[in-house]
């Protein structure tokens, strides 16, 4: 999957939008704060989350408050050095003013550690909640194909995270500084009105032009976001693909395709520096005009004697503290672009999650009966999305412990079929009765090699299954793999084995769980494909005496001998089920050209073929012939046959008579007309 940033649309400061974003806040925050669904989260914890932001609350009015009183306490600080002249009052107040400065540290230390405290429990919470979301009902695989979420591992790793932390300092930034200019403002009118009704003026222009900043900044920090999600993909791909890389000395070409996405990376980052400029100098700007400006009108008070020096001090580092709180207001603004960002992906990363995750209405699909075989009822497969027929009417069943192998040109359908056995594609119509998939074991072509263990990797996926050393080496001896102890320090050590094996011995190693698993039931997707025919003959014959069901796909003449049965997908999502050794037969035979249908027939096997079917000739009029049997009088395929037969069409044959299928329960042949 391609692995990129949605590119959403910017954000405009429109009602709407606002609303939008709203409902993304509340659908992610809600099943942590205020859960409705039962089970979703115990009782105890939401209390105990609502008692910590409480808390957290209760520490940032006590902030503010203690704030405020050294505002005062500063006033009385100067008017006692200008005017009262009094050492012992100086003293008890510069007493007074560090225990409220010692105070104010402990809270601002105290506040911060609860705010994170809460961040982290949330972070976590919402973690397990948006994983187990992801790894339910296969939604991790159905997300690829079925919406057009991009990347959701970086969404599960790098965007929760931020998400929960801030929201936190947002929230308690926002109510400390609304607290805090709410009580500064006061002091100011306290003082001086004019002063303080220039000052929210002053105070409401300059949001609004912050707010104006800002936006332009959030649609910036997005597509540099995009892009280092873009530079980050491309370096994960020349990990991954490291080995292939250093056969075709790709160098060059991928550190064209890196530095392109550098450059990329460094475009939006430059863009964003200038921008950043613009905002840096407004906030410095809107700072020093506040700073500034007490002086400017209340200096000529203080001159005319209409106030005292400490007011005016007062007034100053009330409107020098009320410009810092706003400036941090729109700092955190600022950085709310990127919150509002990841809210916006995680809430449809969540919703698209829970849309894959619930069954399909309005939409035929493949009915799935669990029994302790394998059969299709007429089943018509198709893509997910409902784009393509896989195969049309399959019908089949498979007895206990034979085996099937699946055949047909690449892109026909063969994994597919799988994948419908396995339950990952449903689209469609008809029955499918299937053992349960705890019973079934998938081999796929590129063995799944789990992190872990050599133990971990040969219990897999029932990992806490108990087995001996010696139990586990002998199933490495019975796959040829018994050399790998000597490689590895026993059964506990983590390796990473994709890099260390090769890819005939993971298929080796993956086919050893299947005798530690003994699964009722076995499928395999060219699972056997990079192995010689010696030891793909050892696994199949070991795969046999399990008695295990199974099914393969391949392409390989030599998996011919380890099934009795054929299933070929053929083209307009057509299908023959024959023998083995009909299948051969067929193939030796004939070898129909579909343009002309010109039709070339082995010499040596033509003179048995005519003799053969001379005898059938001689048979047809008494008997009727089956569907085999008018295949090689005729030469049509058995699938034609067999759909000429459903749809009662005739046949005429190499004797020179036509042929029509009795459908009775009683005949069910071909009988000469
Ligand atoms: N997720 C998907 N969504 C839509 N179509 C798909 C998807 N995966 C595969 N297909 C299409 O379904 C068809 C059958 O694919 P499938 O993988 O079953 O072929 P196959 O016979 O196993 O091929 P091969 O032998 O090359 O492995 C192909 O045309 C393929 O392009």
């Amino acid at each position: 999957m391609q692995a990129q940033v949605s590119r959403n649309k910017p954000l405009t400061n429109t009602y709407s939008d606002f609303t939008k974003f709203w409902e993304n806040v509340t659908a992610i925050a809600g099943s942590y704060w205020y859960p409705t669904k039962p089970g979703e989260r115990a009782f105890s914890e939401v209390i105990r989350a609502w008692g910590m932001l409480i808390l957290l609350i209760l520490l940032i009015i006590a902030l503010v408050g203690v704030n405020v009183s050294t505002n005062f306490l500063y006033r009385y600080l100067v008017d006692i050095i200008i005017t009262g002249k009094d050492i012992s009052k100086f003293f008890d107040t510069v007493l007074i003013y560090s225990i409220a400065l010692i105070v104010v540290t402990v809270l601002v230390g105290f506040s911060k550690f609860v705010r994170k405290q809460i961040a982290l429990d949330w972070y976590q919470w919402l973690n397990s909640h948006i994983l187990s979301k992801y790894l339910r009902e296969r939604a991790y695989y159905k997300i690829n194909f079925k919406s057009d979420i991009d990347n959701p591992d970086q969404r599960l790793s790098q965007e929760i995270e931020p998400i929960t932390s801030n929201a936190l300092t947002f929230s308690a930034t926002f109510l400390e500084k609304i607290l805090e200019i709410t009580a500064f403002i006061i002091i100011i009118w306290s003082i001086s009105q004019e002063v303080a009704i220039i000052l929210f003026i002053y105070t409401v222009i300059g949001n609004a032009i912050a707010v104006y900043l800002t936006q332009e900044l959030n649609k910036i920090n997005q597509e540099e976001l995009q892009s280092k999600a873009d530079y980050n993909y491309c370096l994960t791909h020349v990990r991954t693909h490291a080995e292939s890389i250093a056969f075709f000395r790709g160098e060059k070409p991928e550190s064209n395709i890196i530095g392109k996405r550098f450059n990329h990376l460094i475009k939006n980052t430059k863009r964003k520096i200038n921008w950043e400029i613009n905002q840096d100098i407004f906030n410095r700007g809107y700072q020093a005009v506040i700073e500034i400006f007490p002086f400017l009108i209340l200096g000529p008070l203080y001159f005319r004697n209409e106030l005292g020096f400490g007011e005016i001090s007062q007034a100053s580092l009330a409107a020098y503290l009320f410009a810092n709180s706003l400036a941090d207001l729109i700092n955190e603004f600022g950085s709310s672009g990127r919150f509002s960002i990841y809210v916006e992906r995680l809430s449809e990363f969540s919703s698209a999650l829970e849309q894959v995750a619930k069954q399909p209405e309005n939409v035929s699909t493949i009915k799935t009966i669990e029994e302790n075989h394998l059969s299709f009822e007429n089943v018509t497969l198709q893509t997910p999305n409902y784009e393509q027929v896989i195969v049309k009417d399959l019908s089949l069943s498979i007895q206990p412990g034979e085996g099937l192998l699946i055949v047909g040109p690449s892109g026909r359908g063969k994994s597919s079929l799988l994948r419908a056995i396995a339950g990952l594609w449903y689209a469609g119509t008809g029955r499918l009765i299937r053992p349960p998939l705890e019973e079934v074991l998938f081999l796929p072509q590129r063995p799944y090699i789990i992190l872990g263990t050599l133990r971990e990797q040969l219990l897999y996926p029932n990992t806490n299954r108990q087995m001996t050393d010696a139990q586990l080496k002998e199933v490495l001896q019975q796959v040829n793999l018994q050399n790998i102890l000597n490689r590895v320090d026993g059964f506990d050590t983590e390796v990473p084995w994709e890099n260390i094996l090769s890819l005939g011995e993971q298929q080796r190693l993956a086919f050893a769980r299947l005798l530690v698993t003994h699964p009722s039931f076995t499928i395999l997707d060219e699972a056997t494909s990079a192995l010689d025919l010696t030891n793909e003959g050892n696994l199949y014959q070991q795969l046999q005496e399990t008695k295990t069901t199974f099914i393969s796909v391949g392409h390989r003449e030599s998996l011919f001998d380890y099934h009795q049965w054929v299933l070929e997908l053929t083209e307009d999502s057509s299908w023959q089920l024959v023998t083995v050794q009909n299948y051969r037969n067929q193939r030796t035979i004939t070898h129909i050209s579909p343009e002309n249908n010109h039709i070339t027939v082995d010499k040596i096997i033509n003179n048995e073929l005519q003799s053969q079917s001379e005898r059938l000739i001689q048979k047809a009029p008494d008997e009727g012939l089956s569907h085999k049997q008018m295949s090689e009088l005729s030469f049509y395929a058995i699938k034609t046959i067999r759909s000429k037969a459903s749809k009662g069409e005739t046949i005429a044959a190499r004797d020179g008579f036509t042929y029509r299928y009795d459908k009775d329960p009683h005949v069910l042949k071909w009988i000469r007309i």
